[in-house]
């Protein structure tokens, strides 16, 4: 496993879409990479005898250096050189929930901080491996916690470990006929355990929901003893605990197990592009399917600009749609791609019937599903070529929704110059929706590092005055300095407090969250 790409395999970019970066965004120099090492552990001969009692530890430096930190564009600058990562001093694999809540007790007896560590996908620092006022820090990787427990088809409930992979959920809950139905972009590596951590949310999430709207139940190890949240499919029985172990990204305890709701796999799954004219009466297009229960699972709505480059990386094909679409009379494309894998399409084609949407058919909603896994191994190219590019995340309500898209590109577009800021909504819910923003910008190469982190702060801002810090990436180290201002200094009270209760030591997780 490597920190900085996201594949072992280059994945170069087609001549036509280097010759449109070229021309549209401009490249920057090819990054020099640097050698990064990993300094010399500093976990106790004490304290590792003690892991090792308990399961496989390691202090190899490639063992730990794959596991010092997640994969934002910074991490990855990190890994090819360019500032510093935080490196564990150690990686204990447990290959239980018993062996979990053992290695918890004797982190707290030798003064080492745990990082737990799912797929390392986080894009906003859940995983640096911060030591705070511990001796030492290891990572806890979670990846020995791979099987799929129960089934219970009746119920259709099915119990995960949480070191389960998105691929692997699926093809063992396939066995049993059922999916999952979750599928982020960082799916290939993700686990369970991340997504219930994080509060993640999947490509078809208006189908199947949220990944804290599926779970039923956590088992979760805490320095004080093992903990189980949730008991029934609904319940009065005082505030919903499991809730508050969901997004709890690792400070709490370390989730071991969760029982999630499944669905039969779809039979007909069905994907097709359409296209509207301009943003506002695309977002008014999504509005009006969430509030009239008429969304497909996946729905998606990308504004010009993330239209241009679709097309434009497209290839051939574009200038035919593009043909199409002036013929058609639309001034300014906006895709929309529906997929629909559980809700019926007929009552999405019917809320559209009427409204001034092109269909583009098939053959775009198949591009898009082919294409669904592509974005993380296009950054490596980019990077490789010169480009800064990175992602930003927020939800709000429906009557804020564009005015909170300009304020992020304006803030954007003050501290890069002239970049491309795209922009998609990619879940929708009946009050409102997420927006995704996807940035690129040739690299500084005096100073690539502050180039981004500038651009975020001022991004960030602009994100917290009009919506939410994060609808899904979670706040992990990077959006730490946001979340007060969001819950108050009430709810940054009564999480420290719950922190307090379940890791009085503070052992977990430490610099996230709060
Ligand atoms: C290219 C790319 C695309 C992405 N797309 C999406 C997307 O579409 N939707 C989305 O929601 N997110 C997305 N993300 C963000 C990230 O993948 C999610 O946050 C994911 O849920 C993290 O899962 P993980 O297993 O990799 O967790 P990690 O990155 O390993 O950990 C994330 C956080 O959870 C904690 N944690 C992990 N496992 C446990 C556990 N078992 N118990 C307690 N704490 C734990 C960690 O300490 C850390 O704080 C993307 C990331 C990348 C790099």
């Amino acid at each position: 496993m490597t920190r900085a790409r996201w594949t072992a395999e280059t994945t170069p970019l087609p001549p036509h879409a280097l010759a449109w970066l070229r021309d549209r965004v401009g490249l920057g120099e090819p990054l020099p990479e640097v050698p990064v090492e990993a300094p010399d552990s500093a976990l106790s001969e004490d304290a590792f005898t003690a892991l090792e009692a308990v399961c496989p530890v390691s202090v190899d430096a490639g063992d730990r250096l794959a596991r010092a930190g997640g994969l934002s564009y910074l991490d990855l600058l990190r890994h090819r050189g360019h500032g510093e990562p935080a490196v564990p001093d150690g990686v204990v694999r447990p290959g239980s929930p018993d062996q979990v809540v053992e290695i918890l007790k004797v982190c707290v007896e030798h003064d080492v901080a745990v990082v737990p560590f799912g797929g390392g996908t986080s894009v906003v620092g859940g995983v640096e491996a911060l030591r705070g006022d511990k001796s030492a820090v290891v990572a806890l990787d979670l990846g020995g916690l791979s099987e799929l427990v129960s089934v219970d088809p009746v119920s259709r409930v099915a119990v995960l470990q949480a070191g389960v992979t998105g691929p692997e959920a699926e093809r063992m809950l396939g066995e049993h006929g059922f999916t999952l139905g979750h599928v982020p972009q960082s799916f290939e590596r993700a686990t369970i355990g991340g997504f219930a951590a994080t509060r993640s949310a999947g490509q078809a999430s208006s189908g199947y929901g949220r990944f804290e709207d599926v779970v039923e139940s956590v088992r979760v190890a805490t320095p004080v003893g093992e903990w189980v949240a949730g008991a029934a499919p609904a319940s009065a029985a005082g505030p919903d605990l499991k809730q508050l172990v969901l997004g709890s990204e690792g400070l709490f305890g370390v989730i071991t197990e969760v029982s999630v709701r499944v669905r039969p796999r779809p039979r007909d799954p069905r994907y097709e592009g359409f296209v509207v004219d301009g943003w506002e009466a695309g977002a008014d297009l999504v509005r009006a399917l969430a509030q009239d229960g008429a969304l497909a699972d996946v729905t998606r709505l990308s504004d010009v600009d993330e239209t241009e480059v679709a097309l434009a990386l497209a290839g051939s094909r574009a200038g035919v749609v593009k043909k199409y679409l002036r013929f058609r009379g639309v001034k300014n494309p906006c895709l929309v791609i529906l997929g629909w894998e559980c809700r019926s399409r007929a009552t999405t084609m019917r809320a559209l019937a009427g409204r001034k949407v092109v269909r583009l058919g098939g053959a775009m909603g198949k591009s898009w599903l082919h294409g669904r896994f592509n974005g993380p191994r296009q950054r490596d190219a980019l990077i490789d070529a010169g480009v800064c590019v990175e992602t930003l995340e927020t939800a709000t309500h429906w009557s804020r929704v564009s005015e909170l898209r300009e304020a992020v590109k304006t803030a954007l577009r003050a501290e890069l110059g002239d970049p491309i800021v795209m922009c998609h909504i990619s879940h929708a819910y009946e009050t409102g929706a997420s927006l995704y923003f996807t940035v690129l910008v040739p690299r500084d190469l005096d100073d690539p590092v502050r180039q981004w982190e500038r651009a975020k702060v001022a991004a960030s801002d602009a994100i917290s005055r009009l919506g939410t810090i994060t609808h899904h990436h979670a706040v992990g180290r990077d959006h730490r300095p946001w979340l007060a201002g969001e819950i108050g200094p009430i709810g940054t009270d009564v999480l420290r407090a719950v922190k307090d209760r379940l890791d009085p030591a503070g052992i977990l997780n430490p610099g996230k969250l709060i």
